[in-house]
């Protein structure tokens, strides 16, 4: 019996999602509405999993003084709710979704100031619910307060229970935690073109070379590197197979947690074993359905499968 897949979010985000039919900045804009969401990285993958029908268990710090919306989330979807309550309030991410381009302009804060024992108290947790087999996904930027190596200590824990740790991340916490030893490495990240490329120290602009920069840190002990890439779809490294998978999106409402679906989606496919090519398939369906939604939502599951027997597959 695998147990539910377990989200971490350490820096979450109420999501004020406002929405204009053409951004100009520096002029007045009119809006057409704004939209509040509970999010954050491993909410919003907890939320499509959920959507799914599978089973999630979400953690994390939450703000004490505004978790009512999150609370809201997961009793609507049948969440687990484990997050760690800190003093203070969640940050309000602004997210300015233009119609006529199709795409976002994030504007992130940086979050509550957290103290380091609070990531001990939340580490401390695993012991109690987390089993051998189980599927993690850790998910975000890192609060102010805790240092750039937290996720290298979170992964070491979470390893030595002999859980799978999808890491997704960027900047600092992610070069950390690629440089960590092999003991210590995420099984999975989900980084963009752009978090690798940081990565990498140079520009990757064609798909070969994403690929092969993909594959150095297979090589170095990362099993499964998946590189989201936009519009072009994702790419999936793993030790026997490189796979291009895309599906043109149909109508984007917001790209605001598209590579969350994408998490959600292969986790939810690998946790049941699945070859490759499902893990593909169902990584992208998931994205380019959450591309039709405000918030982290997902269609029906029979809309879903429609949509991963439609993926575009290519071997590399
Ligand atoms: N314009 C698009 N057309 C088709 N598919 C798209 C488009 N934008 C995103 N996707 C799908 O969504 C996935 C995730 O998008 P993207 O590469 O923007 O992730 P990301 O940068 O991690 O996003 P975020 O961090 O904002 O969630 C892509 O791998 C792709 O499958
Ligand atoms: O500051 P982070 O954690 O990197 O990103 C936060 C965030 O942009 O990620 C989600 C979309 O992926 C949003 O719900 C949220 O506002």
């Amino acid at each position: 019996m695998i147990g539910p897949i377990t989200t971490i979010t350490l820096n979450p985000a109420i999501d004020q999602t406002v929405t204009l039919e053409n951004l100009t900045p520096g002029s007045v804009n009119v809006a057409r509405a704004a939209h509040s969401h509970p999010g954050g990285k491993g909410v919003n993958v907890a939320s499509c999993l959920a959507d799914f029908g599978e089973p999630v268990l979400a953690t994390g710090l939450l703000g004490r003084n505004n978790s009512e919306a999150f609370v809201e989330l997961f009793e609507a979807k049948g969440i687990t709710d484990r997050f760690v309550r800190v003093p203070g309030s969640t940050r309000v991410n602004i997210k300015l979704a233009d119609l006529a381009r199709g795409e976002t302009t994030d504007v992130n804060l940086p979050g509550i100031r957290v103290a380091e024992s609070a990531l001990d108290a939340l580490i401390d947790q695993f012991d109690y619910f987390t089993d051998a087999g189980r599927y993690v996904v850790a998910a975000g930027s890192l609060p102010e307060g805790l240092p750039a190596d937290s996720y290298v200590h979170l992964v070491s824990r979470l390893n030595k229970l002999g859980a799978r740790v999808l890491l997704d991340t960027s900047g600092a916490p992610l070069s950390a935690a690629l440089a960590a030893p092999r003991e210590a490495l995420p099984a999975a990240i989900k980084p963009n073109r752009h978090e690798l490329e940081q990565w990498a120290g140079q520009s990757l602009p064609t798909l070969a070379e994403v690929h092969a920069a993909a594959r150095e840190l297979q090589r170095r002990g990362v099993e499964r590197v998946v590189v989201s890439l936009g519009e072009e779809g994702a790419l999936f490294v793993d030790a026997d197979d490189a796979i291009l998978a895309s599906l043109p999106a149909i109508d984007t409402v917001s790209t605001v947690g598209a590579g969350d679906a994408l998490v959600a989606g292969l986790m939810s496919a690998w946790r049941a074993g699945a070859d490759a090519e499902t893990v593909a398939r169902r990584g992208v369906a998931f994205a380019v359905a959450k591309l039709g939604r405000l918030g982290p939502h997902l269609p029906d599951a029979a809309e879903v499968a429609r949509l991963a027997a439609q993926v575009n597959l290519a071997r590399l």
